[in-house]
């Protein structure tokens, strides 16, 4: 007898088992090998687990507690003064001692540049930094991807290439220019499309296919936005008085091009006064019985804490929907200080004198200004011009997606501010305005977006410090920094812990409710 023979009987006994057998393993298999790509989603294989620490900072203030997640969203939050133990059958518990838990930062104001400029930037390198930054959440600006996000095409495509590389949630801002201001129904398919709201310019934005809006062109969409209940995000800088923008690029004499102080003249408060001026008087239209009643203005990157904050805090006395941002390195850096040809400090409005960064501080405390942003602003690292020095001619814009946390936290708690504070102006606040309703809080059915952090360990940003987005030129580097992230969740997924990323990118795109 062959050694065949034997089995040729049982073979085909077999043969209808087989054939099950091959089709409930198509069947059940598979789905569950799509499973395990969702594993590859996160640092930790458990998708019920409890997360300890004696500092949880929760709507009812910081304290003992213990955040339990289930799938991607916190299924409780509890007060105890220990961490639960760990016992088998209960959902695993990590007890971080004394560390930070609290919500992820959520940036409302990065440039991404994809598509189009993925040399500048792009949605995987630009949300690797944000995650190993503690920030769960951005929303990205429809400049300085080309094109730019100013149609439903442009951004339904641009949505559709986030797809697979983004780490933490994306949100998208439409683009507001001269072309599509007067046009509601390019407007209402836009905001249709998935914009969480607009964004416009008062002054060039330095991108071609991004050209600035009058107050009058803001007005405009107002009652589109009104409709939609969606804010419109304003770059508040008017030329004045007005010139030509070819004598912004290309200066007068350039012979003190590398003086920091040239450049700051260049851009004066009374720019930035001007367009809040104009842009608070078209925001009357958004108060109760107005033409743009549901509409709201956010004024960007506050430089000037002075006449431009007190027509934002007029304004909102007076019933208009009005917010404002500054930007972390408006507090942390000031213009005297900045080297000759140090184009890592470029950015518009401009870091000013240290007095005005003591103002922004105040102002925050004070309850002024609503939330903290970085304006992460990349391009590659030869348009910084960093061997000419030349702060006229080099692109300006600073990178910052990676250090928001540790930038706010060193300059804030030598000031006074504590984690409860920075966390509403990192959360609390960006997602109100930029209505994420499932984010913002460690509460009860809220998406498990968190992150854990040590406000004691202190780093340098030198040249071995891992930085995750594309050209690593920063402002931020050279200096020191506490407040290091040990890990973050998003929606329950651990997208980074000490160094390491998931090894896929599970965010998604976010859009409006
Ligand atoms: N186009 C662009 O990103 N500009 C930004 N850069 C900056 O520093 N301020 C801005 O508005
Ligand atoms: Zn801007
Ligand atoms: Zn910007």
């Amino acid at each position: 007898m062959e050694p065949g023979d034997l089995l040729r009987p049982i073979l085909r006994g077999w043969t209808v088992p087989l054939l099950l057998f091959t089709l409930g393993y198509t069947l059940v298999y598979l789905p569950n090998s799509e499973k395990e790509l969702d594993a590859g989603c996160s640092l930790l294989s458990d998708t019920h687990f409890v997360l300890y620490s004696k500092r949880v900072v929760t709507p009812n203030g910081m304290g003992p507690y213990a955040v339990e997640v289930e799938g991607e969203r916190i299924v409780s939050v509890t007060k105890r003064m220990e961490a639960p133990k760990s016992t088998p059958g209960k959902p695993r518990v990590l007890d971080y001692g004394n560390a930070v838990i609290m919500p992820g930062l959520i940036d409302v104001h990065v440039h991404l540049n994809e598509p189009g400029r993925v040399e500048w930037e792009g949605f995987r390198t630009g949300t690797m930094a944000a995650a190993a930054g503690g920030t769960t959440a951005v929303v990205d600006m429809p400049l300085n991807s080309y094109p730019t996000t100013t149609t439903k095409e442009l951004l339904v495509d641009k949505i559709e290439t986030s797809k697979g590389k983004i780490y933490i949630d994306v949100g998208f801002w439409g683009g507001l220019v001269p072309d599509n201001a007067y046009n509601a129904s390019k407007l209402e398919d836009l905001l249709e499309a998935g914009a969480l709201g607009l964004k416009s310019f008062m002054c060039p934005s330095g991108i071609n296919d991004f050209p600035a809006t009058t107050a009058q062109d803001i007005q405009a969409s107002l009652p589109v936005l009104a409709k939609y209940g969606r804010p419109i995000l304003v770059h508040q800088e008017v030329i004045d008085p007005p010139a030509e923008p070819a004598h912004l690029v290309l200066g007068e004499p350039t012979s003190n091009a590398r003086s920091y102080s040239r450049y700051l003249a260049s851009r004066p408060l009374s720019w930035e006064r001007v367009a809040v001026k104009q842009l608070m008087e078209v925001a009357k239209d958004t108060k109760i019985g107005g033409p743009a009643y549901g509409a709201h203005i956010h004024v960007v990157h506050l430089s000037d804490p002075e006449d431009s904050l007190s027509l934002i805090k007029e304004a909102k006395a007076d019933g208009s929907s009005v917010t404002v941002e500054t930007c972390a390195h408006y507090l942390a850096f000031a213009a005297e200080d900045i080297p000759e040809g140090a184009t890592q400090y470029k950015c518009a409005p401009p870091l000013r004198e240290a007095q005005y960064r003591e103002l922004l501080w105040k102002a925050l405390m004070g309850g002024d200004i609503d939330m903290i942003t970085t304006d992460h602003s990349p391009s590659t690292i030869d348009l910084k011009l960093l061997e000419e020095g030349d702060f006229l001619k080099a692109w300006g814009g600073i990178s910052g997606i990676q250090f928001a946390l540790p930038a706010t936290w060193t300059h804030g708690s030598a000031r006074g501010m504590t984690i409860e504070q920075m966390s509403k102006w990192w959360s609390t606040g960006p997602a109100k305005m930029a209505n994420l309703p499932r984010k913002g809080s460690l509460e009860f059915g809220k998406d498990a977006d968190i992150v854990v952090w040590d406000p004691e360990a202190s780093f340098v940003i030198d040249s071995h410090y891992p930085i995750y987005f594309k050209n690593k030129v920063s402002a931020y580097m050279g200096h020191k920094y506490s407040g290091k992230v040990i890990t973050t969740f998003s929606r329950g997924r651990q997208v980074f812990e000490e160094g390491h990323h998931s090894p896929k990118a599970c965010g998604s795109p976010i859009y409006p409710v």
